[in-house]
């Protein structure tokens, strides 16, 4: 069970909803993924005109958690006043907070990730900020409340995965609430990968909406997150520099 501040969740895969190549190829790779957790960016919606089409319309949105971001945020301002808008439209007081600071690579602003999850907390939403592979901005970010980490595997939308699995690891074991590993994910590999550290969840968006097939990938990536779950739980053998042989070499008959 994945545990968000109030909310409770079966599924690990938290799903983005842009660049499908059409709304119907959108919902069924959603419902293939299995997530219970829909991220969006609010400037993508047009809040003033809820009857257009969009994602919003097609979904039966009693099955899933929306998870509204606030992507065009240059600013803590700028997120603050995103958040509280989504808010005001009734939408859901969980938010991720993304703050970009270099527009090239889109990583985000580590110093007004931090504000804006600060101001957002003791505004009593639920907060998710999204920060790079930063273990001390991790430890940070909590020290001000934030009800989950989310360190990017690589730039947004790039596919790379994950780049530096030593500082993602730091911030897995000196973590306090989930870790959710966020953008970059490229492959099934990839979101087993962030389980297999030890990660509590993965957000993926790219991966999925851009695949040859994205309800298929959509499947791919909820085996995978399942299965790295549990390799982690089970625990995987210790990396040898030798062989050793996987069969029984005593005691044998014919010996
Ligand atoms: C949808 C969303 O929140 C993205 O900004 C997120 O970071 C996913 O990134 P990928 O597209 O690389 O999976």
């Amino acid at each position: 069970m994945l545990n968000i501040g109030p909310y409770r969740f079966q599924s690990r895969l938290l799903l983005g909803t842009g660049k499908y190549p059409s709304l119907d190829i959108q919902s069924r790779a959603v419902q293939e993924s299995g997530t219970e957790v829909l991220t969006f960016a609010l400037q993508r919606l047009d809040l003033d005109q809820p009857t257009e089409e969009s994602f919003l319309n097609r979904l039966d949105l009693k099955r899933y958690r929306l998870l509204p971001n606030t992507a065009g945020a240059r600013s803590a301002d700028e997120a603050v006043r995103l958040a509280r808008l989504a808010r005001a439209s009734g939408l859901c007081d969980m938010v991720k907070v993304e703050v970009i600071g270099d527009e090239k690579r889109l990583l985000p602003d580590p110093i007004a990730t931090l504000e804006a999850t600060r101001r957002l907390v003791e505004e009593e939403f639920i907060v998710l900020p999204y920060t790079g592979d930063d273990p001390v901005l991790a430890q940070r970010l909590q020290e001000v409340g934030a009800h989950a980490i989310m360190p990017g595997a690589s730039p947004i939308g790039s596919g790379q995965g994950i780049i530096n699995s030593l500082y993602l690891s730091f911030i897995i074991q000196d973590a306090s609430v989930p870790v959710i590993v966020d953008a970059g994910i490229g492959a099934p590999s990839d979101a087993a990968l962030a389980m297999e550290l030890g990660a509590d969840g993965v957000l993926l968006n790219s991966a999925v909406a851009h695949a040859g097939d994205p309800v298929a990938m959509a499947r791919g990536m909820r085996l995978a997150v399942e299965a790295g779950r549990l390799a982690h739980l089970a625990g995987r053998i210790a990396k040898k520099e030798t062989a050793m042989a996987s069969s029984p070499t005593e005691g044998f008959v014919n010996q």
